[in-house]
């Protein structure tokens, strides 16, 4: 069987930033790929999840706070400059950031905002494949620590980060071990 639903299930790969190029994403594609996130399915429609997007100078903003956080977390002995740059690099070259976020809302077990979440960022990625733009959920420990950076309320989680931007990479199918291995039949 195959529909376009289907396809861009199969299809969706994460993407990371040496395959962006320099073509912007636009407000319009942006808030079509958030609506998207904002559509799915929600407990009690507690719609627990948050966004934080980050552009131009923007990105420059979270760059620089990624490296702070990593030279202030990270133990001497571990820390190296070339890692500090990497993770301000993450940031500064990618067309969009977005900061995904939780808003543990005390009505459900905090297991079901956080699915919910991952469900709409599920949503988020495949929209954002159909628009021919590619991306990646990071998802490094300074996550942890942005809450003040994103200006967080005591109840909202960061989640990770996903990095956006146009691409030109080929398709590609995913790399799973069989279905069949992870299905037991009741019949
Ligand atoms: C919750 C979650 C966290 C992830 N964190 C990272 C990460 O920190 N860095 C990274 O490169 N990819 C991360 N990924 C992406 C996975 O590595 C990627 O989805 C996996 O390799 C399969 O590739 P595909 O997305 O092309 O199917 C994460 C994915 C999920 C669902």
């Amino acid at each position: 069987m195959e529909n376009e639903v289907l396809k861009a299930i199969q299809y969706r790969r994460t993407v990371t930033q040496n395959n962006f190029t320099e073509q912007d994403i636009s407000r319009d594609e942006l808030i079509t790929i958030l609506e998207a996130a904002n559509a799915a399915p929600t407990h009690k429609r507690t719609q627990p999840w948050r966004f934080v997007v980050f552009q131009k100078d923007g990105l420059q903003r979270l760059g620089t706070a990624l490296r702070a956080i990593y030279k202030d977390i990270t133990p001497a002995e571990k820390y190296s400059e070339a890692t500090e740059l990497n993770m301000g690099k993450k940031a500064t070259t990618a067309n969009v950031a977005i900061a995904i976020v939780v808003n543990y809302t005390g009505e459900l077990p905090e297991w079901e905002e956080l699915a919910a979440t991952s469900c709409a960022v599920q949503n988020l990625w495949l929209a954002a494949h159909s628009l021919g733009i590619g991306g990646y959920w990071a998802t490094p420990g300074l996550i942890n620590h942005l809450s003040a950076f994103l200006k967080l309320d005591e109840n909202q989680k960061c989640i990770g980060l996903f990095y956006l931007g146009h691409h030109e990479t080929e398709p590609r199918e995913p790399v799973r071990s069989a279905i069949e291995e992870k299905i037991r039949w009741e019949e």
